[in-house]
């Protein structure tokens, strides 16, 4: 039986890239951060399941060094290495896709002016469109900044609020129940459909609760609203070949729904942990289940949160050997990451960083395999494992199986 099991632990960069200094990120080195921080306050970053399959081994091999209060294990039972990324960008739609075999090799639509970021036609364009009283922020922000300073101000006035970061990103953000959850799902649509010639990667809708007196606070009721991939990734020729892809979390919204058979949403790191287990359960031959951990980007890294970053490592770590226990020896297991989010660096961006690329099962030995030079090697791999079709771009690091048996 042929099954793959695709993690993402969102940001989860293991240092630099070459190219890094293009983006201001020369030294980044989300891993390495946090096991910095922990070593400085006594207590050391552990994640035994993690270093087993070559974590720490991979970092050091990407970074030059060992990441602090670290030992190697002695004993190491999966393949693993690191990964630099071909695509322009550093983003989630970007990381993503390269994984699944289809770099971005053109250049996305930017803001980038940190105030009045967006153009005036656009902005006439979503208040008349969606009959809005106006808008608020129109700039770069954090969106949980940006929620201090605007909250209030957008629950008076009825007005949403624009805002952008370095990446190809529209977001808006509204209260879900003085603006409305579908309506701020209808504005997301429409400003969609709007962005289509500025060539912006993807529109995020931001609901969040609360008040000013109880603080304002983000759902898990967020939407991404991304274009398609510009050619056919790994996850539609399984499916073309008969095969199975289940998204569990925001899969599905950064492929925009392209290439998955089915999708299971859940929020937080415990809960999209228990529904990939569940999944995992019910998978037959020729699939594939594809979990991204969108909390350690979004509650962590973005959020320059270098504690709750390594917290939730170390209960990511514990909970592995359930997973693994699931599984036969003849299942592929990947563990990786679309970019890097140092939660010790400046501002509240993501990181040009190489992804850990750690993978098991499957008949794969222990041991290095290098340097990687585009996050395609996995998508190739997972091309490989089921027998399809090879894709245009990344190196196997699997043997290829027998053709897929339709
Ligand atoms: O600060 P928040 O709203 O989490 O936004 C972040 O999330 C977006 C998607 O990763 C990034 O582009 C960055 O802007
Ligand atoms: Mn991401
Ligand atoms: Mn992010």
């Amino acid at each position: 039986m042929k099954r793959a099991i695709v993690l993402v632990l969102d940001s989860f960069g293991i240092g630099a890239t070459s190219d890094a200094g293009r983006f201001g990120d020369e030294g980044a080195d989300t891993l390495g951060a946090i096991a910095r921080y922990r070593a400085a306050a006594g207590k050391p970053l552990q994640l035994p399941n993690l270093a087993r399959l070559g974590l720490f081994h991979a970092h050091s091999e990407s970074a030059g060094s060992v990441a602090a209060g670290v030992s190697l294990p002695v004993e190491v039972t999966g393949a693993f290495g690191y990964a630099e990324e071909l695509s322009s960008g550093k983003d989630t739609p970007s990381g993503h896709w390269e994984i699944a075999g289809v770099p971005v090799l053109f250049e996305w639509g930017y803001f980038l002016d940190k105030e009045n970021s967006f153009p005036q036609a656009l902005l006439d364009e979503l208040v008349a469109g969606a009959a809005l009283p106006g808008y608020l922020g129109n700039c770069h922000a954090s969106g949980t900044t940006i929620l201090e300073k605007l909250g209030q101000q957008h629950i008076d006035s009825g007005k949403p609020i624009f805002y952008t970061s370095a990446d190809s990103v529209f977001q808006i953000a509204a209260h879900e129940q003085h603006f409305g959850l579908e309506r701020l799902y209808a504005l997301c649509e429409l400003a969609r459909a709007r962005l289509a010639p500025y060539n912006i990667g993807r529109v995020i809708a931001r609901p969040f609760v609360g008040s000013l007196e109880t603080g304002f606070e983000r759902t898990g009721k967020r939407r991404d609203y991304a274009v398609e991939p510009p050619s056919p990734t790994v996850l539609n020729k399984l499916l073309d070949a008969g095969g199975e892809v289940v998204s569990v979390g925001k899969i599905a919204d950064i492929y925009a729904n392209s290439g998955i058979s089915r999708k299971v949403k859940a929020t937080g790191i415990d809960a999209l942990f228990d529904a990939t287990l569940a999944e995992v359960a019910r998978a037959g031959d020729n699939s594939l289940v594809f979990t991204n951990f969108v909390d350690f980007d979004s509650s962590y890294g973005h959020r320059r949160d270098i504690a709750g970053y390594a917290d939730a490592l170390e209960a990511f770590d514990a909970r592995l050997p359930e997973l693994q226990a699931q599984l036969g020896g003849d299942d592929l297991l990947v563990l990786t990451a679309d970019h890097g989010c140092d939660p010790s660096w400046p501002g509240s961006d993501h990181t040009r960083e190489h992804i850990p690329v750690l993978a098991s099962g499957a008949g794969l030995v222990p041991g290095s395999l290098g340097k990687r030079h585009s996050f395609a090697d996995i998508g190739q791999s997972l091309a490989a494992y089921f027998g399809l079709p090879a894709m245009d771009f990344g190196q196997s690091f699997i043997a290829t199986r027998n053709a897929f048996e339709r």
